[in-house]
């Protein structure tokens, strides 16, 4: 196959049909942190829209921060139940409000409460007082849409090398590189 994202987006149908996991889409997001020292966390892909690989969260909390000083990440994905490894490497960049705003609407209606009541990442002094914040929001817009809180963002990755692990139960697993050239991809078959 030719296009990376169309084989990323056949391979990932095809673990969807069998997977059990509570959260497929997880991933882990690795930035640049501000000390120059690599930071990982898992995060969800959203969709890969136009070729671009779609997460979101705080950007008042650490990997906001970190995207803003450097936009070199990688995402690497393991689907359990077909054994495929997927590393990504690109840039990211921030979505505009209606990207986010959107993306916000989507998430149920307790993450949304969570992501307006807590401040990702600050110190935690008495879950009480968090507690409480919850229940207010929770009453005073009961029945009401949630507006977006300001921290919320939504960002893009561009890729530009993409590859794939796949296990076969013979000794040699498939491994399959793709880097951008230009607007082509090119791919090579590399040694497992
Ligand atoms: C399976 C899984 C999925 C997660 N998805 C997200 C996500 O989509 N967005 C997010 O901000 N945090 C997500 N988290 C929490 C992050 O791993 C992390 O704890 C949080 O974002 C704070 O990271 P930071 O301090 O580097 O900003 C997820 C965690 C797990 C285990």
């Amino acid at each position: 196959m030719n296009n990376p994202i169309l084989y990323f987006n056949e391979l990932y149908q095809e673990e969807l049909k069998h997977t059990s996991v509570k959260i497929p889409s997880a991933c882990c997001f690795t930035t640049i942190g501000v000390d120059g020292f690599p930071n990982s966390r898992f995060v969800s892909c959203k969709e890969v829209v136009n070729d671009h690989f779609i997460i979101t969260g705080s950007k008042t909390a650490r990997k906001g921060i970190e995207v803003e000083q450097n936009s070199k990440v990688a995402l690497a994905f393991w689907w359990t139940s077909t054994n495929v490894q997927v590393r990504v490497q690109g840039l990211i960049n921030e979505l505009d409000s209606d990207s986010s705003n959107k993306y916000f609407q989507e998430r149920n209606r307790e993450s949304q409460i969570v992501s307006i009541v807590s401040n990702q990442g600050e110190v935690l002094d008495d879950i009480a007082n968090l507690e409480q914040a919850y229940k207010v929001v929770e009453e005073e817009y009961r029945e009401q849409v949630l507006s977006t809180p300001t921290s919320f963002g939504a960002w893009e990755i561009i890729p530009f090398r993409i590859e794939f692990l796949i296990f076969i139960d013979s000794r040699f697993h498939n491994r399959i590189l793709y880097e951008k050239e230009g607007d082509a991809w090119k791919h090579t078959l590399l040694k497992p």
